[in-house]
């Protein structure tokens, strides 16, 4: 990865962590390039960098018309972290400007490798990935589809830069949708069970401060365990004794159709990424 230039096009939550990732792994800022919409996020963007905020080349649309063209221009991997709307204008904007021998990376939800590869005018190499949230405090795993286009070397800096902020596992593209279901969209289920065990602390008799406290805590402490065993089953089971407390409310959650309910929640987060596919990958 010495001597590549990264860009990073609409660099909000996603694109931002990535990029702060990239930083703490050590790489190069000047190399590093970055474009938000405001002029203000480009500011903030810049404080939030610190020493780097100096480094690294930033640039707010709103001020310079052609920022994520200046950006592009020399990149080796370019990062497209706007929303799944304004993926395939951003592409069609860079298209002229981006070296036919750089990688493209799509981190949005509903962008498909083929509306890519015709938005940045055919042949680029390019790759679909779905990041998660936990990838600020690189805690991410981050599904990868590789485009036909891509080399071997491409490969390796796009899985270097991306595991910079967490695990990079490659699926086929037809995969996506249920990636988005399990870890695109999974933080925010782990984050519902920890609202909902608070929700229930209260009404157990708890405060409401100490509810969340406690609930939170649970799921962040499991959820850390997790880290070293990713088997959740033996990891509950270790929880159970038996007859005692948590046999008795695991199995009440199960006899009220948890795996069915998580099942009904997820289908629903897979049609809505299929959906999102025909209306923003034209
Ligand atoms: N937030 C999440 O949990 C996840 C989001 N994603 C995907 O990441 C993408 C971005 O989402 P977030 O980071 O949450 O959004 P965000 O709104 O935080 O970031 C988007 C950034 O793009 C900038 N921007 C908009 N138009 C621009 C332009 N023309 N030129 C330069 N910059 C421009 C905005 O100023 C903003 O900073 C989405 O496509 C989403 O599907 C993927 C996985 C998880
Ligand atoms: O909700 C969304 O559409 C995005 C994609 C996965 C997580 N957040």
């Amino acid at each position: 990865m010495s001597n590549k230039v990264v860009a990073f096009c609409g660099t909000g939550s996603m694109n931002g962590a990535i990029l702060s990732g990239l930083l703490a792994s050590g790489f190069d800022a000047s190399a590093v390039r970055a474009t938000t919409h405001s002029q203000d996020s480009a500011d903030q963007l810049k404080k939030s960098l610190g020493d780097n905020g100096e480094k690294v080349q930033i640039l707010a649309s709103e001020t310079e018309s052609d920022a994520n063209a200046q950006a592009v221009a020399d990149a080796d991997v370019v990062l497209l972290g706007v929303k799944p709307y304004g993926i395939v204008e951003l592409a069609q904007e860079i298209a002229e400007h981006v070296r036919k021998d750089a990688v493209v990376i799509s981190v949005a939800a509903g962008i498909n490798l083929d509306a890519l590869t015709r938005a940045l005018n055919g042949g680029q190499p390019v790759v679909r990935c779905m990041p998660n949230t936990p990838s600020k405090v690189g805690k991410g795993v981050l599904a990868i589809s590789v485009g036909e286009h891509v080399s071997d070397e491409q490969r390796k800096d796009v899985t270097e830069i991306l595991s910079s902020v967490g695990e990079v596992i490659e699926v086929e593209e037809y995969q996506m949708d249920a990636v988005v279901a399990v870890s695109g969209s999974g933080p925010a289920y782990a984050y519902l069970l920890a609202e909902s065990m608070a929700d229930a602390g209260v009404k157990l008799g708890l405060d409401e401060a100490t509810a969340k406290k406690l609930a939170s805590l649970t799921v962040a402490g499991a959820g850390a365990m997790l880290f070293e065993d990713q088997d959740a089953e033996s990891l509950r089971k270790a929880v159970m004794s038996p007859n005692g407390t948590t046999e008795r409310g695991v199995q009440a959650f199960i006899d009220g159709g948890q795996f069915e309910l998580t099942e009904k929640g997820m289908r629903a987060c897979a049609e809505r990424s299929a959906e999102m596919t025909e209306e923003f990958s034209k």
